[in-house]
């Protein structure tokens, strides 16, 4: 538990987060109106903002509110705009409390601090967490506050959390609350409004280029995904960046992440190095030539040939669009049976990825259903065959 270095001001009565400046208290006074509607989906009831278990707003500073629910996930703490509140305090609430216990456990990782690993075996597409945000923040007017301003909503917003998610949220890395924001923080858009969305329990996975895990987020609900098979020890891993991109192009963001990458990918030999981004460019050059229709490279095996590269370099976590890909190009080539194969795996893939019930499954359902009647039916067929 790192303490906050500063003074400790006379109205903060947390002795283990100290504000970095005594402001008087009435400096960031609220300044709308606490009283927030929302409604129920089919209209019928209207829960009032302090039914739901809403409070604040705490404080304000020019329209940024602070406001929080000790209902929500174990406790939340949301910084944001009135509109966005709205629409935050509407959303569905979020997973109850897990009945099992969780598939993983927190352990010391060589060369990565702490990190999760599998306590048993965990299947292929099974959940192995969701969470709603402990801190969720607005980035835009967080990233025009004056630093110090900026650092005393942030004390405050933690101290608006129950202890035990106070807790949690400065277990996680990092010198100060914007560096563990900074660190452990995921991209959450409220609205097309952009939010860093902190799970304390989700932030102790490690990155890995060959990641075992996918995430994805809803709402404001994190779910995370296993993208394979996990043995009992495996560390759980997701990845921080595009993994398309070759070593030394992943290397270069995680460095400016502030770390240097001890995943078994950047371990390999110089050999296997080369090879695996000799791979990388031919799938970014099949993926270019797949989309270009004044191309005559193409053929009905491109797409699977980039499957095959896909699966060579364990890209689990992009399989649901390689599959889409090479669903399409079969279908184009009037290739029946491989076009419904592939959409049909590409159904499977994409609904691990990104849920069941999603645009992009339903479209694949429906080309693996019957390929004959798909607008790309055909249209990279060679006349007369
Ligand atoms: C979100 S935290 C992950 C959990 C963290 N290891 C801990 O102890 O809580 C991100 C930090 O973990 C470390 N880390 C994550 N993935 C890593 C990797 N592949 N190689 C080395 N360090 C890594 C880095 O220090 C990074 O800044």
């Amino acid at each position: 538990d790192s303490p906050i270095i500063g003074p400790v001001c006379p109205w903060n009565s947390s002795p283990r987060l100290r504000l970095p400046v005594c402001a008087s208290p009435d400096f960031v006074r609220a300044s709308i109106a606490p009283e927030l509607l929302f409604g129920t989906k089919d209209g019928v009831r209207n829960l009032t903002w302090n039914q739901a278990g809403w409070q604040g707003p705490h404080r304000c500073i020019n329209g940024t509110c602070l406001f929080s629910n000790d209902n929500i996930g174990g406790g939340i703490a949301l910084i944001t705009s009135e509109h966005h509140a709205k629409i935050v305090a509407s959303f569905p609430q979020g997973p109850a409390e897990e009945a099992a216990p969780p598939p993983f456990h927190v352990a010391k990782v060589a060369g990565k601090g702490m990190g999760l690993v599998a306590n048993r075996t965990i299947r292929k597409g099974e959940i192995i967490m969701q969470r709603t945000p402990t801190l969720l923040a607005q980035t835009a007017p967080i990233v025009d506050l004056d630093p110090t301003l900026r650092d005393l909503l942030y004390v405050l917003a933690v101290e608006a959390l129950p202890d035990a998610r106070q807790a949690a949220f400065m277990a996680q890395v990092g010198s100060d609350i914007h560096d563990k924001v900074n660190t452990n923080c995921f991209l959450v858009f409220v609205d097309g409004s952009s939010h860093l969305g902190c799970y304390p329990e989700v932030a102790r996975m490690n990155h890995d280029c060959r990641p075992n895990a996918h995430y994805r987020i809803s709402n404001m609900t994190h779910t995370t995904v296993a993208v394979r098979t996990i043995a009992p020890g495996e560390e759980l891993s997701i990845s921080y960046v595009d993994l398309l991109l070759t070593h030394a192009e992943r290397r270069a963001l995680l460095h400016k992440w502030g770390f240097e990458c001890a995943c078994a990918q950047c371990s390999q030999s110089a050999a296997d190095t080369a090879a695996s981004d000799a791979r990388l460019r031919q799938i970014a050059k099949l993926k270019a030539e797949l989309g270009d229709f004044s191309t005559t490279k193409v053929t009905a095996e491109t797409g699977g040939e980039m499957v095959g590269l896909y699966e060579d370099e364990g890209l689990h976590t992009y399989l649901g669009n390689a599959y889409t890909r090479a669903a399409l190009n079969f279908a184009l080539f009037g290739e029946e049976e491989r076009a419904r194969e592939y959409a049909g795996m590409a159904v499977e893939a994409l609904e691990l990825e990104m849920g069941p019930g999603t645009g992009d499954a339903r479209a694949m359902r429906i080309l693996a259903e019957d390929p004959r009647k798909h607008w790309t039916w055909g249209k990279r067929r060679k006349h007369g065959k």
